[in-house]
C-alpha cells in the first residue's frame, strides 16, 4: 500500500487529497455582537403580533412561542456535539507504538466562533490486529489559531495565527516543551496566511528548516492626497492627508471577498527570515504548495498550483472549472538561483517557473510518494472542459526526474480516469470518495491503477480517512443516525486482489452526545433508496437511465397505518452531492417527529459523469421531476402521508424548492429556503459565477454563449427557466432564509420572489444574517436558521391544534350529537325487531363506533401521543405493535414496487 495519504468527496467525481496541514480549517471569525434583522412578511402574523407586541421579541410568532422555546433547548444538545476535522500521527521510537493526535472543533454559540482544540492519544498494538486508544484527559484548546501544522517527524510544530486589523502575522514554533520561536510577520511583507481549504497549503521541507506557504500579497502603496491635492512620493497616513482608492481589483468571489492574490513564501525557522518565492508572474494565483524531492537540500524546488486570472477573475467556491496547472519553481533560500529569478522576472513570469501540466486543462492537489518517485496529482479538467462546476475528477501521475530537476516535458499518466457511467462492480475508485449517496475508502495502486474499496460493502454509513498509521488507517465513520465514531483498519491480507481490511471500533471520548440525543438517534433509522429514473428519451445516455438514489430517515417506532411528516431535502450545486454523513441539523429536524427525504437527483455527483452531466440545460425540468418521482415513489411505498410534505433547500435546493412550490402546488404545505436561487435573469447580473448560470440554463453550449452582457433572449430564457415564473400558482407558505453578504447567489434574489410572493397574499417570513457568506455557516446564524426551520414545519406541518383534533372530534361526537340519537335508541328498543328500530340500533352502533375508532387511532400513534404529552421532554416511547419496515424491507417493497411499474 502506498503509504501518502490522499483523502475526501467523491472518486467518481471531485476527491481532495489530504495531506498534513490541508483540510477544511475553519477561517478564524471575528468576535461580533449579533445582529440579525428579521423582517416578517407574514400578514396574518400582525394582528398577533398587535396583541402581544410588547412582550414578544421582533419575528416570534405568539402561537408557536412554546414550541420555539421547547425546540431551542433540545436544538442546543445537537449543536454542541464536536467534529473531528483532522489527525496527524507520529511513530514512537521503537517503531511498535505510535502517537495521534486530532484537531476537534465545536461551535462557541455566544462568542459566535468556532472553538478549535487538540487531542492526543497513544496507540498500542498488542501484536495482532487489535489497539487500544489511551486519551489523554482533557483536549487544549488553540485559541485565535489559523493553522497547525506538525512536522513529518513530529519533533516541531507550526502554529499560524492570522492578524486581526492589520497587525503582522504570529508564526510560533513548537517543541515538545513549549515554544522555542515567535515571529511577527508584518503586513508589508505579506497579509493573512491563507487558511480556506483551498488556495491553503503549508508544508515543511525535508529536512525541516523551512516552511513554504501561501498568503496575501502586501497591500499596494495607495494615492495620497492633502490639502493641496494629489501628492507624488505618497506618505504615511496621518491627520493632514489622506489615502484615495485607486484601481479596483478583480477577487475570486464568494468567500473571497477583500482577499488579496494569494503566493508563495518561505520562512527560515530558525532565524525568522520570510522571503516570497520570486518569479510568479501577478497573473498567477498561486496555492497548495508543497516541497519537490531533491537529492541536495540546495537544489530543491517548490511544486505549487497556479490559476490564471488575465480577464475576469470569476468565482472559484465550489468550482472546479477553474483552468489551472502545476508549476515547480526553485526554493527563494537557494541563494544563486533565487537571485538570478529575482533579477531576471521583474514582476513578470519567470523563466525558472516550470509548467508540469501542460497537457491537461486542470491539476491540482499535488502530494509526492515518500519515496519522492512519483508527483500525483488531481484533476478537475471534465469540469473545466464541459463548464459544469463540478464533475468527474480523474487522478494523474508524473515521474519525478531522479536528479530532482523538473521539466515541462514530463509525461502525464492518467492513473484513475474519470468515471462515464457508474457500474456497481465493487472497485471502481480512490481514497476516500463518494460511491452513490455514501463515502467510501478505496486504495489505488498509482502505478497500475488498480482500486480498492477498502471499507465494509455491507457499510450504507460514510468514512472517511483521518490519517495513516503506517500501513493502518484512522478514519471517521458516521451515519445520519449515529454520530463519528473512529474506526482503526488493518490491512488482513497483504494480496491486493483478495485485499480484506479488519475494522475496529475505537472508543474515544471526542464525539460525545447527551442522552437525550443518543435516545432520540436511537429511535431513528435510515436506508438509501434507489429511484428508477422516469421519462427518459432516446438521446438519454445509458448512465443517465440508471436508478438515482435518495436517503430515507425515518422513525423505527412508527406503525404502517401512520406516517411522520415529511421533509424533502435537497442539495445544491447542483453538482454536489448529499451523502450519508452525520449532520446535526438534519438530525435535529428527524428527531423532533419528521421523516427525511434526502434526494441525489441526476446531476449529483457519485453517480458517474454521464448522470451528471446529463442536467446542465435541464435544470428546473429534469431536477424537478426527478424530486417529483422521489416523492412519488416513498409516497406509493406508504412511507410518506401525500398531505404533510414540506420541502428545504439552500442555494441550488432553494431553486429546487421554489421551482417544486410553483410547479405542483398542491404538494407540499411548507417550505424553507436558504440563499435560494428564485431569478437566474436577475443573478447573472450579479453574482460572483455569472458563467454558472448560462451552463446550468443552455447546457454545455453554455461555456461557449457565456457573455458579460447577455441578450434580451438570454435574459428571456433566464427569466422562463427560473422559478419565479411559476410565481403565480405558488401557495405553499416559505421561510427565507438569507446572507446578506451573498457573493453568489446575491440577496437580491431571494428578497424579490419572497415580497412577490408577500404581494400575492403567500405566507412568508424572512430572515437576512448581515455578516453571512453564502453558506449561512456562522455559529448563530446556523442556530437561529434550523430552529425557524423546525418551528416553520411543525406550524403547518402539524400545527399545534392537530394532535387535538382527534380526540375533540370524538369527545364532540360521543357527547353532543350522539346524545339525540341514544334517546330515540332508547326510545326505539321496543321496536328493535322492526326495520325502522334496526335502523336506530345501526345509526347508534355508528356513531359510537366512529368516535371510538378515532380514539383508538389517535392513542395507537404514539407520535401523537409524544407530540401532545411530551414536547417538552421528548420521551421516544418504546415501540408497541407491528414493527416499522425494516430497511431491508422497506428495500424489497421498492424492489417489488419497481418490478410492478416495469410491468405496467
Ligand atoms: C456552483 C454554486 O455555487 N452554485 C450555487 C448556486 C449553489 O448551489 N451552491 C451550492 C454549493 C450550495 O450548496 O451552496
Amino acid at each position: 500500500m502506498c503509504n501518502f495519504q490522499m483523502k475526501k468527496t467523491s472518486c467518481f467525481s471531485s476527491f481532495t487529497i489530504a495531506a498534513v496541514g490541508f483540510s477544511a480549517y475553519y477561517p478564524n471569525f471575528h468576535l461580533q455582537l449579533r445582529r440579525v434583522a428579521l423582517l416578517s412578511l407574514l400578514p396574518t402574523m400582525d394582528v398577533a403580533r398587535a396583541v402581544s407586541s410588547k412582550e414578544l421579541p421582533l419575528g416570534l410568532d405568539p402561537t408557536m412561542e412554546e414550541e420555539y422555546a421547547s425546540l431551542s433547548k433540545l436544538l442546543l444538545e445537537f449543536t454542541n456535539i464536536s467534529n473531528i476535522d483532522k489527525a496527524w500521527v507520529f511513530q514512537s521510537g521503537t517503531g511498535k507504538d505510535s502517537k495521534a493526535m486530532f484537531s476537534i472543533s465545536q461551535p462557541n454559540l455566544l462568542a459566535n466562533k468556532k472553538r478549535k482544540f487538540l487531542m492526543s492519544a497513544y496507540i498500542s498494538k498488542d501484536g495482532g490486529n487489535s489497539v487500544t486508544f489511551q486519551w489523554s484527559s482533557f483536549p487544549v484548546e488553540m485559541s485565535g489559531v489559523s493553522i497547525i501544522v506538525p512536522s513529518s517527524s513530529g519533533s516541531k510544530l507550526l502554529v499560524v495565527r492570522n492578524p486581526e486589523n492589520g497587525s503582522p502575522t504570529k508564526f510560533e514554533i513548537w517543541g515538545s516543551s513549549g515554544v522555542e520561536k515567535e515571529f511577527h510577520i508584518p503586513q508589508s511583507v505579506h497579509g493573512s496566511v491563507y487558511a480556506d481549504g483551498w488556495f491553503e497549503g503549508v508544508s515543511w521541507n525535508s529536512d525541516e528548516t523551512l516552511v513554504a506557504y501561501v498568503a496575501e500579497e502586501p497591500s499596494p502603496s495607495k494615492i495620497t492626497f492633502n490639502s493641496f491635492g494629489y501628492k507624488s512620493g505618497g506618505s504615511t497616513q496621518d491627520s493632514n492627508n489622506w489615502k484615495g482608492q485607486g484601481d479596483w481589483e478583480e477577487g475570486w468571489g464568494e468567500t473571497y471577498a477583500n482577499k488579496r492574490r494569494p503566493t508563495v513564501f518561505v520562512i527560515n525557522v530558525d532565524s525568522g527570515e520570510v522571503r516570497a518565492v520570486k518569479g510568479i508572474g501577478r497573473s498567477l494565483s498561486a496555492g497548495q504548495v508543497v516541497w519537490a524531492p531533491a537529492a541536495e537540500v540546495s537544489q530543491q524546488h517548490l511544486v505549487f498550483v497556479g490559476w490564471s486570472s488575465s480577464t475576469r477573475k470569476l468565482g472559484i467556491k465550489y468550482c472546479y472549472n477553474r483552468p489551472c496547472a502545476l508549476y515547480a519553481i526553485p526554493n527563494p533560500f537557494n541563494e544563486l538561483e533565487a537571485n538570478e529569478s529575482g533579477q531576471r522576472c521583474n514582476g513578470l513570469e519567470d523563466s525558472n517557473l516550470v509548467n508540469l501540466t501542460r497537457g491537461i486543462s486542470s491539476a491540482f492537489f499535488p502530494r509526492f510518494s515518500p519515496d519522492g518517485k512519483f508527483l500525483i496529482f488531481l484533476s478537475a479538467r471534465s469540469s473545466v472542459d464541459s463548464g459544469a462546476h463540478s464533475a468527474t475528477d480523474s487522478l494523474h501521475r508524473v515521474d519525478w526526474p531522479s536528479d530532482g530537476k523538473p521539466s515541462s516535458s514530463v509525461e502525464i499518466v492518467d492513473v484513475v480516469p474519470a468515471v462515464m457511467c457508474a457500474e456497481n462492480d465493487g472497485c471502481t475508485m480512490v481514497m476516500s470518495s463518494m460511491w452513490g449517496s455514501t463515502q467510501v475508502i478505496l486504495s489505488v495502486d498509482v502505478l497500475s491503477g488498480n482500486v480498492f474499496r477498502i471499507t465494509p460493502h455491507d457499510s450504507n454509513s460514510s468514512w472517511n480517512v483521518l490519517s495513516l498509521d503506517k500501513d493502518n488507517i484512522i478514519a471517521v465513520c458516521s451515519s445520519p443516525i449515529d454520530v463519528p465514531q473512529i474506526k482503526y483498519g488493518c490491512l488482513l491480507k497483504e494480496s491486493a486482489a483478495s485485499a480484506a481490511w479488519s475494522w475496529q471500533d475505537v472508543s474515544s471520548p471526542i464525539v460525545r452526545c447527551s442522552k437525550k440525543v443518543q435516545s432520540l438517534l436511537l429511535s431513528l433509522q435510515f436506508s438509501v433508496l434507489k429511484i428508477p429514473v422516469r421519462g427518459t428519451s432516446e438521446d438519454t445516455l445509458a448512465g443517465a437511465r440508471k436508478p438515482f438514489e435518495a436517503i430515507f430517515v425515518s422513525s423505527n417506532c412508527k406503525k404502517y397505518d401512520s406516517c411522520d411528516p415529511l421533509i424533502v431535502i435537497l442539495h445544491g450545486g447542483p453538482h454536489s452531492v448529499s451523502s450519508t454523513t452525520f449532520s446535526k441539523s438534519l438530525a435535529f429536524l428527524s428527531s423532533i417527529g419528521y421523516s427525511l427525504l434526502i434526494v441525489n437527483y441526476r446531476g449529483s455527483l457519485g453517480f458517474g459523469e454521464e448522470a451528471l452531466q446529463s442536467l446542465p440545460g435541464k435544470v428546473g425540468s429534469q431536477d424537478v421531476n426527478d424530486v417529483l418521482t422521489a416523492l412519488d415513489h416513498v409516497v406509493e411505498l406508504e412511507l410518506a402521508d401525500p398531505s404533510k410534505i414540506a420541502v428545504l433547500g439552500g442555494s441550488h435546493g432553494g431553486f429546487l424548492t421554489t421551482h417544486l412550490i410553483g410547479q405542483a402546488p398542491e404538494k407540499f404545505v411548507a417550505a424553507a429556503v436558504r440563499n435560494p436561487v428564485c431569478n437566474f435573469e436577475l443573478m447573472v447580473g450579479t453574482t460572483d459565477i455569472p458563467d454558472w448560470c448560462f451552463v446550468e440554463a443552455y447546457g454545455n453550449e453554455g461555456k461557449l454563449s457565456f457573455t458579460e452582457a447577455p441578450s434580451k433572449e438570454q435574459l428571456t430564457l433566464f427569466y422562463d427557466k427560473s422559478p419565479i415564473s411559476h410565481l403565480q400558482k405558488v401557495k405553499t407558505p416559505t421561510l427565507f432564509l438569507l446572507g446578506a453578504q451573498d457573493l453568489r447567489v446575491p440577496v437580491s434574489n431571494g428578497l424579490q420572489y419572497a415580497r412577490a410572493l408577500r404581494e400575492r397574499g403567500v405566507e412568508v417570513k424572512v430572515i437576512v444574517f448581515p455578516d453571512d457568506v453564502h453558506a449561512i455557516e456562522r455559529p448563530q446564524s446556523d442556530y437561529e436558521s434550523f430552529l425557524n426551520i423546525g418551528v416553520w414545519f411543525k406550524k403547518y406541518c402539524n400545527g399545534p391544534l392537530t394532535p387535538y383534533l382527534l380526540p375533540l372530534i370524538s369527545i364532540f361526537l360521543l357527547l353532543s350529537p350522539c346524545s339525540g340519537i341514544k334517546i330515540k335508541f332508547l326510545e326505539n328498543m321496543s321496536s328493535i325487531g322492526t326495520p325502522k328500530g334496526l335502523l336506530e340500533v345501526g345509526k347508534f352502533a355508528l356513531y359510537v363506533a366512529i368516535p371510538i375508532a378515532l380514539m383508538y387511532t389517535f392513542a395507537n400513534n404514539t407520535k401523537n401521543l409524544q407530540r401532545v404529552m411530551g414536547n417538552r421532554s421528548y420521551v421516544v416511547y418504546p415501540p408497541e405493535g407491528p414493527r416499522p419496515p425494516s430497511p431491508e424491507e422497506m428495500r424489497e417493497m421498492a424492489r417489488e414496487l419497481a418490478r410492478k411499474n416495469s410491468n405496467r
